[in-house]
Order: C-alpha cells, then structure tokens, then sequence
C-alpha cells in the first residue's frame, strides 16, 4: 500500500527479500506498578525519537493511549486510534531514505499518564545489515538529485551508538546526507 502510493509497487519484492521483522509486545506499567528511583515512582513510557528501520506497526491492546508524534514546530499531538483495531505505521529511517525523503521519520514519544498500565504490539520492519538502502531510479532525477548517499543499514545502525551518531538531532542526515543539513 505504502510503496502504491508512492508509485513504485514493483520494488516489493526485492525490498522484502531484504528485510527482517521484529514482533515486540510492550508494556508501560501504571505508576503504582513501577519501580521506585530515589524515593519516587518511576512513569514508565519512552523517550522521543526516530525509528531507524523501514516501518513499525503499532497496535495499542487495550485502550490506554500515550503514543504522540511531534507536529514539527513542537507541538506534542496524540495519536488517538479511532477504532480498538486501529493500527499506527510510523516511517523510520531507512524509509525515508529509501523513499528519497518522501516519506518523513517521525519523532514520536510514549507519554503514558500513570493511570493505567498500556500495552502494545509493534511489528517493526527492519532492513538486513548488509541491505544497501537506495532510493529507487524512479524517485531521484537530474531535476531531484537524491537526498541521501547510499548506505549498507548495519553500517547506519553501528553510527548510531557512536558518540556523533548519538549528539546528531537527525542521525541519517548526519550519516549520509548529501547536504549539510541544519537538522544534522
Ligand atoms: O508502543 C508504542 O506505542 C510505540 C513504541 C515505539 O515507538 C518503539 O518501540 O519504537
Ligand atoms: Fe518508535
């Protein structure tokens, strides 16, 4: 559906073939069941960032929201599912360079309010350390050169525990992108 849009649905297999997924199943505890630091409960939930695979399926189980995505001028928005069955696709890095930049890696953060213990399943899909992550001839022209440099993902993945990959605001800006990107 993802690659329909943008027009290059023939490029699902081979981007497929090139992929492994990772079921995880979360579980940010109520207050009251977190462990105490210094005296204090700790809110469970999890810091903003960008996903660095190809794309994570987020289904909430069972109705405690927290999710929120950066507006991109700061705002916090809460991603609210319409439906118990409703599902979040979130772009991660290697998308957005694969997609030349069409598809945006969102900073999201889990913003659980304490109340209530949320769960979730997430079904990430991630690219093989040696896939070399390249946006199709389709999407790159003279007129629209390509955004980023091409890259192997392990290569990406082993800069972004280094200490420049992890003071970088845009880890894939900084790793390989073609212009030296105020964001990097
Ligand atoms: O559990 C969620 O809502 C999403 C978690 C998440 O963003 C992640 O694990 O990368
Ligand atoms: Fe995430």
């Amino acid at each position: 559906m993802v690659l329909e849009s943008l027009g290059v649905a023939e490029h699902h297999e081979e981007l497929s073939a090139s992929t492994w997924y990772l079921l995880r199943f979360s579980k940010y505890g109520a207050v009251g069941d977190c462990e105490e630091e210094d005296g204090e409960r700790k809110k469970a939930g999890y810091m903003a960032h960008r996903d660095v695979n190809t794309l994570a399926i987020v289904c909430q189980l069972n109705g405690v929201d927290g999710l929120e995505v950066d507006s991109g001028d700061g705002e916090w928005i809460p991603a609210k599912p319409g439906s118990p069955t409703s599902y979040f696709v979130i772009a991660g890095d290697a998308f957005r360079a694969w997609s030349d930049g069409r598809a945006t890696a969102p900073l999201h953060r889990g913003n659980v309010d304490g109340e209530d213990t949320r769960y979730s399943v997430i079904l990430f899909s991630v690219p093989k350390d040696e896939a070399v992550i390249q946006a199709p001839a389709e999407l790159v022209d003279d007129r629209r050169p390509s955004l980023f440099r091409p890259f192997a993902f392990g290569g990406f993945l082993r800069f972004c525990v280094t200490e420049a990959g992890m003071k970088a605001k845009c880890k894939l800006s900084a790793y390989c992108g073609r212009a030296p990107a105020a964001e990097a």
